[in-house]
């Protein structure tokens, strides 16, 4: 098993009470799966993705990846756990404004101990010929195209992907989708994927439901399909 959670808590506080918590959180997912997040705004998902990309630290419980509990990881630890683990792919894309799309990939790859080759990731990824470009020149699409690119240039056995299709129209959602799932083919990377669009779902091996801060769904996809295939 690559990811599993065991009994994860994580509670935010005001200054006296506390205002929202993840309670028990339990769930597994193995190396090349694609597990979907689904549930209401402010249920807890994106606070349960940046647990297991050791952004948020729980309260208690045990993060396992590979055998090795985050929670047990100094701030030191996890730092480097991240660089060379988690990609992350966001709904805005976040790409640096004045570097151009190499070279924000190179950002990524920089700091990591076993990168991909730029080259090799951009065309992956159809975006070798805007190397020189910069983001503001690309469209919605096409900027996620490269945070796609930037998270998988690092080779991480995880992607975590936080509403990748938010921004995005219905058919250039769909290439995305795609390119997704050509990563995941490709690289066996397991993919965890937010979204409040429960179509994507049906692309995933494993779906999960949040409702304020519990898991009330957890169930095994046995009829998953391609992603070309989703539709909304
Ligand atoms: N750093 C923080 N400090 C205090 N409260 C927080 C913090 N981060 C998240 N929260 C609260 O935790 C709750 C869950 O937030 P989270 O972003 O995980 O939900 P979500 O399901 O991803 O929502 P959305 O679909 O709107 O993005 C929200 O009520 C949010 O206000």
């Amino acid at each position: 098993m690559l990811v599993q959670l065991k009994n994860v808590n994580k509670n935010f506080k005001s200054m006296q009470n506390i205002v929202f918590s993840l309670n028990s959180i339990n769930l597994e997912a193995d190396k090349g799966e694609i597990v979907t997040i689904l549930g209401p705004s402010g249920s807890g998902k994106s606070t349960l993705l940046n647990i297991i990309g050791g952004i948020d630290r729980a309260d208690s419980g045990s993060i396992i990846i590979e055998g090795v509990d985050l929670n047990k990881l100094n701030d030191k630890e996890i730092t480097k756990y991240r660089r060379n683990n988690i990609g992350y792919i966001f709904q805005f894309y976040n790409l640096i404004p004045n570097l151009n799309i190499y070279e924000n990939i190179e950002v990524s790859t920089n700091i990591s101990e076993n990168p991909l080759k730029i080259e090799e990731v951009l065309d992956g990824v159809g975006m070798l010929d805007k190397r020189n470009k910069f983001p503001q020149e690309l469209s919605g699409g096409e900027q996620q195209r490269v945070s796609i690119a930037r998270a998988i240039a690092k080779n991480p056995k995880i992607l975590l992907c936080d509403e990748p299709t938010g921004a995005l129209d219905y058919k250039t959602a769909k290439e995305i989708l795609n390119l997704l799932e050509y990563v995941n083919s490709k690289y066996k990377t397991t993919i965890f994927i937010v979204t409040h669009n429960t179509a994507i779902s049906r692309m995933s091996d494993r779906i999960i439901r949040l409702r304020s801060g519990e898991i009330v769904e957890n169930i095994k996809n046995n009829n998953k399909i391609s992603a070309k295939g989703v539709e909304w």
